[in-house]
């Protein structure tokens, strides 16, 4: 049998007390338990708790073993193929946590997001948001820490939500909101749930959730599933709750696991949005007693969901990199291609096969990679665009792709 909330069981047994005092009771018996994870938190009356039930158990262990599998594609990548793989993550990763709130994006808009934010040149719409995610990974400037303080909360919210926000929507307490905020369901126009509040009781609570962002004795994938639940719940700004939770769920997961892993919940999420607020409204209802151990569960899974979209797009992918490699040379042989070119091209093929949407790259960054002059780089760049390999984009500065001969030739496999 399955884990049942504390609510199910009550419907499941004849108790001759009213079903509050009961669900009390089994509270307390819950709380004692041997395999239960305490928060520290305290919501809506109850202190937060989370039970390692059996399938739990073995979900968290399937997400070690696929994490292993990620791991061993991820490092026998090569370094550009990795990079751009990263960036096509983090825009999907921007472009649904957008979607599941009803935020318009376009690609083109996150294209122009990564291109600033990866290089550091400008500031774009969502530009900020992906300098968070690129601080995840290891090629990010500097790795972001977990949040330690209030403050820290404050200023990952201001660049997740740079840009974004109504001025009726710009916190306007100390650090938070001052006035009241509600959870709605769309669709049925349901209220789900009130924020808390007032604003001390805003900063108590997430000063609690600090202490158990960072308490080890809990196990990372329940910890950062509980800290999710409950960020949302405290919800302490008047805009962008979810996409700043999941933010935050993403730098808990990056701590433990793979950088691929973690940036792509919001993926799988917004595939499963009704599950997802479901979750929430299953564990908040008041006979279940701010009992979270399902809400960790399906987090679980969509956290083992996600590894095995990478497992699978890693596999299909590394497949075609060694055929369109074998391609490659036995093309350059047949036409007496130098090393530099087929260097060249070998980098713009990694590029088009990681990156749903290439990124057209500059003469630094193909300097800079394969460690070469400007002038060799021209010369070898301008043979390629001549033999209708290569095209080229915009100037100042230009930058170059795959033609479509150039991906008829090596991708077309
Ligand atoms: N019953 C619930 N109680 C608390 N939080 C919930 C509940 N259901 C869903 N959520 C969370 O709240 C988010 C949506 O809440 P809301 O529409 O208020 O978001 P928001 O503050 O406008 O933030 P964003 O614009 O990023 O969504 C969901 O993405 C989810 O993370």
């Amino acid at each position: 049998m399955g884990y049942k909330t504390i609510r199910q069981t009550l419907a499941m047994e004849s108790r001759t007390i009213p079903p509050t005092q009961a669900a009390q009771q089994e509270y307390d018996e819950r709380l004692r338990g041997w395999s239960t994870y305490r928060s520290g938190l305290v919501l809506d009356g109850h202190e937060m708790f989370a039970v390692l039930f059996a399938q739990l158990g073995r979900d968290m262990d399937k997400v070690r073993e696929l994490e292993t599998r990620v791991e061993t594609l991820w490092d026998n990548l090569p370094p550009i193929a990795c990079r751009a793989y990263l960036m096509d993550l983090i825009g999907a990763e921007v472009q649904s946590t957008n979607t599941i709130e009803g935020v318009h994006t376009t690609r083109k808009e996150i294209a122009e997001a990564l291109q600033a934010a990866s290089t550091d040149t400008g500031h774009t719409r969502l530009s900020e948001f992906v300098k968070l995610f690129l601080g995840l990974s290891d090629t990010g400037a500097e790795g972001l820490d977990l949040p330690s303080s209030l403050e820290d909360i404050r200023r990952i919210y201001d660049q997740v939500m740079d840009g974004e926000l109504d001025a009726k929507d710009v916190p306007d307490g100390q650090m938070f909101r001052k006035g009241t905020i509600a959870v709605w369901d769309e669709s049925t126009g349901r209220k789900l749930h009130d924020g808390a509040w007032p604003e001390t009781r805003i900063q108590v609570q997430l000063t609690q959730w600090l202490s158990l962002a960072h308490d080890q004795d809990v196990p990372p994938l329940v910890r950062a599933a509980m800290c999710h639940y409950a960020f949302e719940h405290i919800h302490p700004f008047y805009d962008g709750n979810g996409r700043t939770g999941r933010f935050l769920f993403a730098l808990q997961l990056s701590k433990h696991l793979s950088t691929p892993t973690a940036i792509s919940i919001s993926t799988v999420i917004a595939d499963h949005k009704t599950q997802y607020y479901k979750a929430f409204d299953d564990a908040q209802h008041p006979l279940n007693c701010s009992d979270v151990s399902l809400f960790c569960h399906r987090m679980t899974r969509f956290v083992a969901e996600a590894q095995e979209n990478i497992i699978t797009q890693l596999t299909e992918k590394q497949s075609l990199l060694a055929a369109a490699q074998a391609s490659l040379l036995a093309y350059g042989r047949q036409e007496g291609m130098s090393d530099l070119q087929q260097g060249v091209l070998f980098f713009l093929i990694q590029e088009e096969l990681f990156d749903r949407v290439p990124m057209p790259v500059t003469r630094r960054i193909l300097r800079e990679a394969l460690h070469i002059g400007e002038r060799r780089i021209v010369s070898a760049l301008d043979a390629l665009v001549e033999a209708g390999l290569l095209q080229t984009h915009g100037a100042k500065p230009i930058r170059y792709s795959l033609s479509e001969t150039g991906r008829a030739r090596f991708l077309d496999v």
